[in-house]
C-alpha cells in the first residue's frame, strides 16, 4: 500500500521544514493543494523543499511552476479534469509528469482516460478537516475498477485507527490531509505512524510510485539524485585543499588528483571573494582534466561562477536555503554538523550530503566545535537509524587511514580529509588503502 500525503489548505508556520523532514523520512508523494494561494507564495514555498525531494511533488494549482522545478506530478480537480481535451492531458505526459485527479463516485472509473496514474476517491470517511463533508462510501464497500490500471487512493477522513481498513475496501493506498495537519506540530509524529502500520511498512523500500514514468525520475537518477533510491550524490573520499609553507592549495589538490582522489573541496580562508575565484577557476580546470568533481567550501557565488558540482556551507556561513537562490539548480550543497539538532537541521534545510565533525583534534581548521570521538559517531548514527534518516554522512577532522574501518562500523558514509593525504609518504597507496576501507 502506498502513502500520499496532501497539504495543508493554507500556508503554515514551518511548513517547508515539516515537509522537507516527511520526505527524509521516505514519503513517495506530497500532494500540493492549496487552493487560496498565489503563485509567488506557491513558489516560495516549493524553493524551500529540497530539490532532491520536488520529483515526489505533485501540484493542484500553478501548474505552470511543474516545469520550472522538476515537480514530479500534475493533478487535476474533478471540476477541471472535465475542461481537459485528450490533446492537453498528452502535452503534460509528454514531458514528463504524472497525472491524477480526483473522483467522487466510483463508477467514474468506467469512463476515466487511462492517461491519469492514479486517482482519489473520496470521501471515503466523515472529513477531519471539512468538517459537515460526510462520507459516501456505503458498507461493506469494495472497489470495483473497471478496466482502469491506475491506482486508487481513499481519501478523507482517514486516521491511524481507520487506515487498515482501505485494503479491505481494495485500495490501493491512502492520501492523508486531516490526521497530519490537525495539529502541525505533531505532522512528523503522525506520519511516522502511519508510516509504521503494517500496509505501509514495505513503504521505505519502494517509494516510488510505481507509474511514476517521469522525466523528472530519470533526470535524477541520471544526476544528483532522490539519494535515497538512487546513485548517492557525494563520494566517499572528499580531499580538502590545504596551503602549507611548501605547497599552495592547487599544488595539494593537483597531489590529491594525482593520488587518486575525485571529489576536491576548494577550502580557502582568509583571501577575497576576487582572490578565491581566480584559483577556483584553475581548480575547476585540473579537475575537469582527471575527470574529478570540485566543491567550493563557503562561497556561493563562486561555485555559481565556476559552475562547480557542489558547495559546503558551516554552521555560520549563509543557510542553505538562500544559499540555493543564488546557484545552479544541479548544485548539491553539503552542511555541517556537530550534534544532533545540526544534523536535524541540515537535514530540513535539504543539505545533500552532512560534514560530521570533529572526528579529533586538528590543526587544519580553528575555532572547532567539541570532538565527537568514536562515541559520538557511533551515537549520533544510532539516532540516525532510529529516525530512518538517509542522508550521506562524512566524516571529518583528523581522519586517518587508520580511522576508517572503525568509523565505517559506526554507519558513516564517507570521510573527508587533508592532513592525512599531504603528509602522506606515499599518497597513491593512501589514498587506495583509504578507498579499500571504504567500499
Ligand atoms: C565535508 C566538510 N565537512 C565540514 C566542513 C566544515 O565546514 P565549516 O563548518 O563551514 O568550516 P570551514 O571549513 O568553512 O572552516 C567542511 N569544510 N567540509
Ligand atoms: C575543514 C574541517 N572541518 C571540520 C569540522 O569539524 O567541521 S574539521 C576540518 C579539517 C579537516 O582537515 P584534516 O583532515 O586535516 O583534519
Ligand atoms: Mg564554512
Amino acid at each position: 500500500m502506498d502513502l500520499i500525503v496532501i497539504t495543508h489548505p493554507e500556508m503554515l508556520p514551518d511548513e517547508a521544514d515539516i515537509i522537507n523532514r516527511l520526505f527524509a523520512l521516505g514519503l513517495p508523494r506530497l500532494h500540493v493543494r492549496k487552493p487560496e494561494v498565489s503563485e509567488a507564495d506557491m513558489k516560495a514555498l516549493i524553493q524551500s523543499i529540497a530539490k532532491t525531494y520536488r520529483g515526489r511533488m505533485v501540484l493542484h494549482q500553478h501548474h505552470q511552476l511543474a516545469a520550472v522545478f522538476d515537480i514530479g506530478g500534475i493533478h487535476f480537480t474533478e471540476h477541471n479534469r472535465l475542461m481537459q481535451t485528450a490533446d492537453d492531458l498528452n502535452e503534460w505526459k509528454k514531458h514528463g509528469f504524472t497525472l491524477s485527479t480526483s473522483i467522487h463516485d466510483p463508477d467514474a472509473l468506467q469512463s476515466l482516460s487511462h492517461s491519469f496514474d492514479y486517482v482519489f476517491l473520496g470521501p471515503v470517511f466523515d472529513s477531519i478537516s471539512k468538517p459537515g463533508y460526510k462520507s459516501r462510501i456505503p458498507d461493506e464497500f469494495y472497489l470495483n475498477k473497471y478496466n482502469y490500471t491506475g491506482k486508487v487512493f481513499a481519501l478523507g477522513g482517514i486516521d491511524v485507527h481507520n487506515i487498515q481498513t482501505i485494503a479491505q475496501m481494495g485500495m490501493d493506498g491512502a492520501a492523508v490531509l486531516g490526521s497530519i495537519w490537525q495539529k502541525p506540530e505533531n505532522a512528523v509524529n503522525q506520519f511516522r505512524l502511519l508510516a509504521s502500520l503494517p500496509d505501509f511498512s514495505a513503504m521505505k523500500s519502494e517509494v516510488k510510485i510505481e507509474n511514476d514514468t517521469s522525466k523528472n525520475a530519470d533526470k535524477r537518477s541520471a544526476g544528483h539524485s532522490d539519494q535515497q533510491f538512487h546513485t548517492p550524490v557525494i563520494g566517499r573520499l572528499q580531499f580538502i585543499s590545504q596551503e602549507t609553507e611548501e605547497m599552495s592549495h592547487l599544488d595539494s589538490i593537483r597531489l590529491a588528483l594525482e593520488a587518486g582522489c575525485r571529489w576536491i573541496q576548494l577550502r580557502i580562508k582568509g583571501r577575497t571573494e576576487e582572490e578565491i575565484l581566480a584559483m577556483a577557476r584553475e581548480a575547476i580546470q585540473l579537475c575537469d582534466r582527471f575527470g574529478a568533481r570540485l566543491i567550493i567550501n563557503d562561497h556561493p557565488r563562486v561555485a555559481r561562477t565556476v559552475q562547480a558540482y557542489g558547495l559546503h556551507l558551516g554552521l555560520t556561513d549563509m543557510p542553505i536555503p538562500e544559499a540555493r537562490s543564488l546557484v545552479s539548480r544541479k548544485m548539491i550543497i553539503g552542511g555541517t554538523a556537530n550534534t544532533w539538532e545540526d544534523i536535524q537541521s541540515r537535514i530540513a534545510e535539504g543539505a545533500d550530503y552532512i560534514g560530521l565533525g570533529p572526528f579529533r583534534f586538528t590543526r587544519t581548521k580553528q575555532n572547532l566545535s567539541p570532538i565527537l570521538g568514536t562515541d559520538g559517531y557511533a551515537r549520533l548514527m544510532q539516532q540516525m537509524t532510529e529516525n530512518r534518516f538517509q542522508t550521506p554522512i562524512i566524516a571529518i577532522g583528523g581522519v586517518t587511514p587508520e580511522d576508517i574501518d572503525v568509523l565505517r562500523q559506526t554507519g558513516i558514509y564517507g570521510v573527508a580529509l587533508s592532513s592525512a593525504l599531504i603528509g602522506a609518504a606515499d599518497p597513491k597507496a593512501t589514498v587506495s588503502q583509504i578507498q579499500q576501507a571504504l567500499c
